[in-house]
């Protein structure tokens, strides 16, 4: 399977004015396979930035390789293709989300029949149709990032890398932008993304990285931490609504309960004729967070 991103011993030490080093990064290897969603998680400073600077080419590794689909992100080639959502977006304020649409696609060369009707199905999609004449120089945060998501999306990338993506959003902006990201990761899309959120990453991820101190401390799929919080996950299909479950895409919705909530719940999905997906116990992402961070363990493994 073709590797959407490798890094190979990835280490980085930023220097100050006074020559004071700091290792963000050490020894980090790491693969991430084409049509794979891979959170990256970690707590404030733990390296998560510098890894996407690197993988984005704003700055080099001290030591180490990364590279794109298998080209070295020294090489600006590896970033065709590649749609990039940053921690804080800047956007030339000047301009109107269309012209940054517009501005994307054309970089990238993507070919479609009519570019600006192309762009505007990405602003509607993001609820910004409306202002896409409009200069960004009055936006919110909120809709500033959105701007730069539906760039990131309207390039049709091969791989989307987003650094704390759902960060500047309200909450049904953090539904929105999470319906659209399943529906990309559903078509066969490859997303790289960091948060802190932790019930984000269960969602959107396939196997997530644990970050702490520059150390990759663990690389584990979500299915390897169930057990140990006593919840139950419950997936069904379903057009009615179920008081506590939330929607995910389509007719799709989701619940995590207590195991003595489990048969009251299944007699209601069978009330609303929701046809039943799913039923698991529940994830622990927010367990694993802190054993591997505050209990400081040693690094188990790297893929
Ligand atoms: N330009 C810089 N100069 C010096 N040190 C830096 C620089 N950028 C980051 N660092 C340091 O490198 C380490 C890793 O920072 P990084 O921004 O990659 O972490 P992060 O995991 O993205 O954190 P956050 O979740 O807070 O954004 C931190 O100790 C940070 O202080």
């Amino acid at each position: 399977m073709t590797c959407a991103i490798a890094l190979e011993g990835l280490t980085k030490h930023y220097r100050d004015r006074k020559k004071q080093s700091t290792k963000a990064l050490d020894n980090v290897t790491l693969s991430v396979n084409q049509g794979e969603a891979f959170g990256f998680i970690g707590p404030n400073g733990a390296g998560k930035s510098t890894t996407i600077k690197i993988l984005t080419g704003i700055i080099s590794p001290s030591s180490g390789k990364a590279s794109m689909f298998g080209t070295d992100v020294s090489d600006h080639h590896a970033r065709l293709g590649m749609g990039y959502v940053p921690e804080n977006p800047y956007l030339y304020d000047y301009l109107t989300p269309l012209e940054v649409l517009k501005m994307g696609v054309s970089l990238h060369k993507l070919k479609v029949d009519n570019t600006e009707k192309h762009c505007m199905k990405w602003l509607e999609r993001f609820s910004i149709a409306h202002v896409a004449n409009k200069r960004i120089r009055s936006f919110s945060k909120g809709m500033t990032q959105r701007t730069v998501l539906a760039h990131a999306l309207a390039i049709q990338p091969r791989l989307l890398i987003l650094d704390e993506p759902l960060s500047g959003l309200d909450p049904i902006g953090r539904k929105e932008v999470v319906d659209v990201l399943m529906e990309y990761r559903h078509q066969g899309g490859t997303i790289f993304f960091s948060s802190h959120v932790l019930h984000d990453v269960e969602r959107l991820a396939d196997r997530f990285g644990l970050i702490h101190k520059g150390v990759l401390r663990t690389v584990q799929e979500p299915h390897e931490l169930v057990g140990d919080t006593g919840k139950v996950l419950v997936r069904s299909m379903g057009t009615q609504a179920i008081e506590g479950m939330e929607k995910d895409v389509g007719e799709r919705w989701s619940t995590n309960i207590e195991r003595d909530q489990l048969w009251p719940l299944l007699e209601q999905l069978r009330a609303a004729d929701h046809q039943i997906v799913e039923i698991k116990p529940a994830l622990t992402l927010e367990g694993a967070f802190v054993k591997y961070v505050t209990e400081d363990i040693q690094p188990n493994r790297a893929s």
